[in-house]
């Protein structure tokens, strides 16, 4: 009961993220954490602004494997790398949006620094614009075990929080429930625009 709760809370948030054009074509994955062993990923290849609760495929967290036979995300070793990484995390969603994409190939060191923004306290654990709020950016690869690989290597030593960026691809956020994903996604989504934003206006 709860886990179908949890599925129509990211089934719903799917929808959200369709409606505002930050999965077009069939990019995007999104899932949710059914316990400590298992979630519950996008099937690959759908429009994730469509989305069922049908479209959903349980995932083992440890290895990827999933039971139907159906193909889960391209990113599905991404999704598992966050929950085992962080057990405090219960949703992960992954999106296209231009900012994103934008910004994580303009910035060219390995994260992008947010300061100076009210938003920021959008991010949990944040109470304040003076603080400067790293995002991780990671150089994209079709080879996702590798990439996995590397984002957990570099989280080894910088705990990564709320989310990071791949270069050129897009945003991959967390939360302790969807809503606050949906929070995480929102806020950051919104500090990569002003960054866009500023960056443009204040270009000598
Ligand atoms: C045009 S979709 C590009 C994909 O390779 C990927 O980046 C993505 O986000 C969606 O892949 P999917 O396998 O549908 O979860
Ligand atoms: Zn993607």
């Amino acid at each position: 009961m709860t886990d179908h709760l949890h599925l129509q809370q990211l089934v719903a948030a799917c929808h959200w993220i369709g409606a505002k054009g930050w999965a077009p074509a069939t990019g995007g994955n999104m899932s949710v954490r059914q316990s400590a062993d298992w979630c519950w990923l996008s099937e690959s290849g759908k429009d994730k602004g469509s989305l069922t609760t049908a479209d959903f495929l349980q995932v083992s967290i440890a290895d990827n494997h999933a039971p139907s036979g159906r193909k889960p995300s391209a990113e599905t070793g991404l999704h598992t790398l966050i929950y085992r990484l962080y057990p405090q995390a219960n949703a992960v969603l992954h999106v296209h949006t231009v900012n994103a994409t934008v910004l994580s190939r303009v910035e060219k060191s390995p994260a992008l620094l947010l300061n100076g923004f009210e938003m920021q306290k959008s991010l949990s654990g944040q109470t304040t614009h003076l603080d400067t709020v790293p995002v991780a950016i990671f150089d994209n690869d079709q080879d996702i075990d590798a990439l996995a690989d590397r984002i957990a290597d570099y989280a080894q030593t910088h705990p990564l929080r709320y989310g990071f960026l791949l270069r050129g691809h897009g945003l991959t956020c967390w939360g302790r429930d969807v809503a606050e994903a949906r929070r995480h996604l929102e806020g950051l989504e919104f500090l990569f625009e002003c960054e866009m934003q500023r960056r443009l206006l204040e270009r000598p």
